[in-house]
């Protein structure tokens, strides 16, 4: 996929209605609550289904899902691509991690990673987000969040989705799983980048955000 800029429709333009492009539920909760005050109209996949992600980073993973949607529908439509990095494992999962140790559910990836890190002093780990925002013409806008913590060696609580139970955001005592979706979203990666989207947008700033950064059309 090549992505230049090429101009187009305007980022920052008023959207109406916009296709939420994932299936997972986790996210899609995150997302509504985080993006509830632009007023805009967002709607499930129906019964689209997403590409593979072959990308090989967040950006070109949540661009393929974005772009997609976008030019299946017409619509305008938002992905999230994101991921657990380790530092003692350098950098794993990252963009693998919904399929880490092709484990396939949360909970036996939770415990993949228990055993992985089995021993381990360091317990370092970020969890990165990607958010694009594709126009049916091939615009799109991106937005990064990121944010540090430590993995535990047991899980701790019960509520959000993925590796939550076993992440400890820095400076705070409760793990993500133990946290109201308020609270996790004031400090995740995943919060941060929607209130990136969410501030350019309330503000008006879209575009200038979307200039300066890895905007561009879909060739
Ligand atoms: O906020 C989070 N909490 C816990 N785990 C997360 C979070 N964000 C991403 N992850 C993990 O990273 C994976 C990211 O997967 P990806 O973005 O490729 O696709 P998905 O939408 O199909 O899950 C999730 O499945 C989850 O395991
Ligand atoms: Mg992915």
């Amino acid at each position: 996929m090549l992505l230049a800029y090429t101009g187009g429709m305007e980022a920052g333009q008023k959207v109406e209605s916009v296709i939420v492009a994932t299936g997972n539920a986790g996210k899609i909760r995150e997302i509504e609550e985080a993006l509830g005050g632009l007023n805009w109209q967002l709607d499930g996949l129906g019964g689209l289904t997403l590409p593979e992600e072959t990308g090989a980073t967040y950006e070109e993973n949540a661009a393929l899902k974005a772009c997609s949607v976008a030019l299946a529908t017409g619509r305008p439509a938002l992905a999230d691509d994101s991921g657990l990095e380790v530092a003692a494992l350098n950098g794993e999962p990252g963009v693998y991690s919904a399929r880490f140790g092709n484990r396939p559910s949360d909970l036996e990836r939770n415990l993949y990673l228990l055993e992985r890190m089995r021993n381990q002093p360091d317990r370092r780990a970020k969890f990165v987000s990607v958010v694009v925002l594709a126009y049916p013409d091939g615009v799109v806008e991106e937005y990064r969040g990121e944010v540090a913590g430590v993995l535990l060696e047991g899980p701790r609580g019960e509520s959000g989705f993925g590796y939550d139970p076993l992440f400890l955001p820095d400076g705070h005592e409760r793990t993500f799983a133990e946290m109201t979706t308020e609270e996790k979203r004031a400090l995740s990666h995943r919060g941060r980048a929607l209130e990136a989207l969410r501030l350019a947008h309330q503000s008006g700033q879209a575009r200038q955000h979307y200039q300066g950064k890895a905007g561009g059309r879909l060739e």
